[in-house]
């Protein structure tokens, strides 16, 4: 399969209506606190990729049985906390939320667990997750000692306590910590002591808190406090569509001038990466909504200079829309990019320079020089679902585009280039 190409058509889409699969970040996270409930749970609308089917064997490995009927319905019997743990290792691929968050949920395991991944898992950091644990009781190790998976957690105090951790390199270490301190005997305290980043994933998490009955209190993005002793409460929970996968079909408005409707997402949703919407606009697309979801149409395009260090997964739609405004784009405050799938500052800047773009990394921020004349190009994606799907979109428009291996979009979208080749011509 690796073998496979998928050759991106030039396309202005017109009038366009799509419909997105559910969020990954929403499945991840409902999978895990209905894992963690007092009873059984009805998840719907679930994300069924790579990432999340993975969670979903990981929890089953773990004592916890979830059913899934191969529809978006996933049925979890929550044991109230209780968690075994897994006697043969949990594979995780390259997926960073599930080891994050499955590694911190390790920790409520009567017995350790071992979290592996793929070579590029091997080199995404967890360190400073695995200190955290560390801080109150929880043996939390990584094999190699490189604060990298193999991560061997769990098998001891369930106490919980005051713990402090640097979250500047993913945010996901604390959600993680967020999920299973409710299960705790005392709960956590928790200090962010740098960042942190990616904070839309943690508003996320909290609201899953809220929405399932736990109780917890905030200070500002710094300062965490969830109560022991609590449960989560079972029940029927719904998975909205992936703001993030949605961004493709918004771009391909912007960078066509035409226009593109993706149903049943609301602007009101705390998917952080809906704010490239406001983004957009600011760049000269027109975005409106109603009920029935968010609609975008393109314009002349300009350039912007924006912090994106809340909204990482939308860097690369960004970028590839950047390249086709007038002036220099800044994206800043991308640090936490060379720590994803790939290295996505640099893998986004060589890639549209092969296209005959002027980007260049400065520092932690992106500098993309609009409206040069682009060319078609055989594109690398590094085995990374966002830079397969970006750079598609980037075909729309510039005659020639080809895409190596797409079925790397497995991991978040599997029919993203079914769906593509319907909607876009
Ligand atoms: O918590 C989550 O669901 C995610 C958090 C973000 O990661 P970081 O917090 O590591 O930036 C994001 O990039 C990832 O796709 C999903
Ligand atoms: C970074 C991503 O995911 P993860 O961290 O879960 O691997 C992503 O989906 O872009």
């Amino acid at each position: 399969m690796s073998e496979a190409l998928f050759e991106v058509r030039t396309h202005r889409p017109e009038n366009i209506r799509v419909r997105i699969p559910g969020s990954k970040s929403y499945t991840h996270r409902l999978l895990i606190a209905a894992a963690l409930a007092d009873g059984p749970s009805e998840v719907s609308g679930c994300l069924r990729s790579e990432d999340t089917l993975l969670t979903a064997e990981a929890l089953r490995q773990m004592g916890i049985s979830v059913k899934d009927h191969g529809d978006g319905r996933m049925d979890v019997e929550g044991r109230g906390g209780r968690l075994p743990g897994a006697s043969e290792v949990v594979f995780l691929a390259n997926s960073g939320t599930s080891m994050r968050l499955l590694s911190a949920i390790a920790g409520l395991g009567e017995k350790t667990s071992t979290l592996d991944g793929n070579a590029r898992m091997r080199q995404r950091p967890l360190g400073d997750l695995l200190d955290a644990l560390g801080q109150v009781g929880i043996p939390a190790r990584s094999l190699p000692e490189t604060g990298c998976p193999p991560v061997v957690i769990g098998g001891g105090s369930r106490r919980g306590g005051a713990l402090s951790i640097a979250c500047h390199l993913s945010s996901q270490y604390l959600s993680g910590l967020l999920l299973m301190a409710p299960c705790l005997e005392q709960g956590l305290d928790i200090t962010v002591t740098r960042g942190p980043v990616s904070r839309p994933y943690i508003k996320m998490t909290l609201e899953i808190l809220k929405k399932m009955g736990v109780s917890f209190s905030s200070e500002g993005d710094t300062r965490y406090r969830v109560p022991g002793g609590q449960t989560y409460r079972a029940g029927n929970y719904q998975v909205e569509p992936d703001a993030s996968n949605a961004s493709y079909f918004f771009a391909a408005a912007a960078v066509t001038g035409g226009s593109v409707c993706v149903e049943g997402l609301s602007l009101g949703s705390v998917q952080g990466d809906l704010g490239l919407l406001g983004i957009f606009e600011k760049m000269g697309c027109t975005v409106t909504s109603d009920s029935h979801g968010i609609c975008v149409r393109g314009g002349d395009l300009c350039s912007v200079d924006v912090d994106m260090g809340d909204m990482p997964d939308m860097v690369p739609t960004l970028a590839v829309v950047a390249a086709f405004a007038k002036g220099t784009s800044y994206i800043r405050n991308v640090a936490h990019l060379r720590e994803k799938e790939c290295d996505r500052l640099s893998a986004v800047a060589t890639e549209l320079n092969r296209m005959g773009g002027s980007v260049r990394i400065v520092g932690d921020d992106l500098e993309i020089d609009g409206g040069c004349p682009l060319h078609g190009a055989r594109i690398h994606t590094y085995d990374d679902h966002r830079m397969a799907m970006c750079f598609s979109v980037a075909g729309l428009r510039v005659p020639g585009v080809v895409i190596e291996n797409p079925a790397c979009v497995a991991k978040s979208f599997p029919n993203f280039f079914d769906v593509f080749a319907r909607v876009m011509g």
